[in-house]
């Protein structure tokens, strides 16, 4: 069995506050049962303007966020998806969405860089968003094989594409961290995460983040677990907090036994030469 939590906050500004309320959910799970916790998008700095975000950006993995991430994981004993966080790119003045999977060891297993940018124009307070014109594009699908699963990766406005999680291939375990904006959330949150489950016949974990933050953004909240069937294991609203689920991964072969989904794929990644 594996516990799979999501992490609900309304990041600050401030990375140590951010940073106490993470350490303050971990220091209330039961963690006697392996366990995967998954933070939301931009969880240690979010409500600034992005250039803010690059001021803090970190070397790789040495930093204050890092290495608080590294220690926590260990600390607990828990596998960790470190939402994102911005890392130092090949552009001076650009930093990457980075979403650490930490063993329970405090290794970091593997980086994911943020692919899909969201630079659009919505009707909501905010308006327009230009995600690029900060952050380095990721360009590597991450995939993990650990003890607890095979483990995907993908951040928030990811979930709109999906030949990202079909260039995956097969999965046990979907990560989504998320700052899906209110507006947006509404429409599409549930509807997107949900079917990356069904036609993955995966296990989906989405925190996503919650409220209004500092800058005035309003943020979606709805952090969800959902099944390989897309039943919804786990749900919060837009109260600070975690969603869990305990769920054993080999629950997924009877599905992929009698709906051999990934099979039938004709497009599968590995058919493209
Ligand atoms: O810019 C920052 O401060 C941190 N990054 C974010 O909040 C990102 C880019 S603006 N938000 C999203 O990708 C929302 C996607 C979304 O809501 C959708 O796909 O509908």
């Amino acid at each position: 069995m594996v516990n799979l939590v999501a992490v609900q906050m309304t990041s600050q500004p401030d990375i140590d506050e951010n940073l106490a309320y993470v350490e303050k959910q971990l220091d209330t799970l039961d963690t006697s049962e392996p366990t995967l916790v998954v933070l939301p998008e931009c969880f240690a700095r979010f409500g600034t303007r992005d250039r803010e975000l690059l001021d803090v950006a970190e070397a790789r993995y040495s930093g204050k966020i890092g290495q608080a991430m590294q220690d926590m994981a260990k600390k607990y004993g828990v596998y960790l998806v470190t939402g994102t966080f911005p890392l130092v790119s090949e552009e001076p003045d650009k930093f990457t969405a980075s979403c650490l999977l930490v063993g329970p060891d405090g290794n970091v297993i593997d980086e994911y860089k943020k692919i899909h940018m969201f630079d659009v124009a919505i009707k909501d307070n905010t308006g327009s968003y230009q995600e690029s014109k900060y952050t380095q594009a990721g360009d590597r699908v991450v995939v993990c094989d650990t003890p607890i699963g095979r483990i995907g990766l993908a951040v928030c406005y990811d979930v709109r594409f999906p030949g990202l999680f079909n260039a995956m291939g097969d999965v046990d375990i979907l990560v989504l961290p998320a700052a899906f904006t209110q507006h947006t959330g509404n429409a599409h949150w549930h509807t997107l995460v949900r079917a990356r489950a069904i036609e993955k016949q995966c296990f989906v974990v989405a925190p996503n983040q919650t409220g209004e933050h500092a800058n005035g953004r309003q943020t979606f909240g709805h952090s969800v677990i959902y099944s390989p069937w897309g039943d919804t294991l786990a749900e919060l609203g837009a109260q600070l907090g975690t969603a869990q689920a305990r769920v054993s991964v080999s629950d997924r072969e009877e599905l992929k036994m009698s709906m051999p989904v990934s099979q039938h794929n004709q497009f599968r990644s590995d058919f493209v030469k």
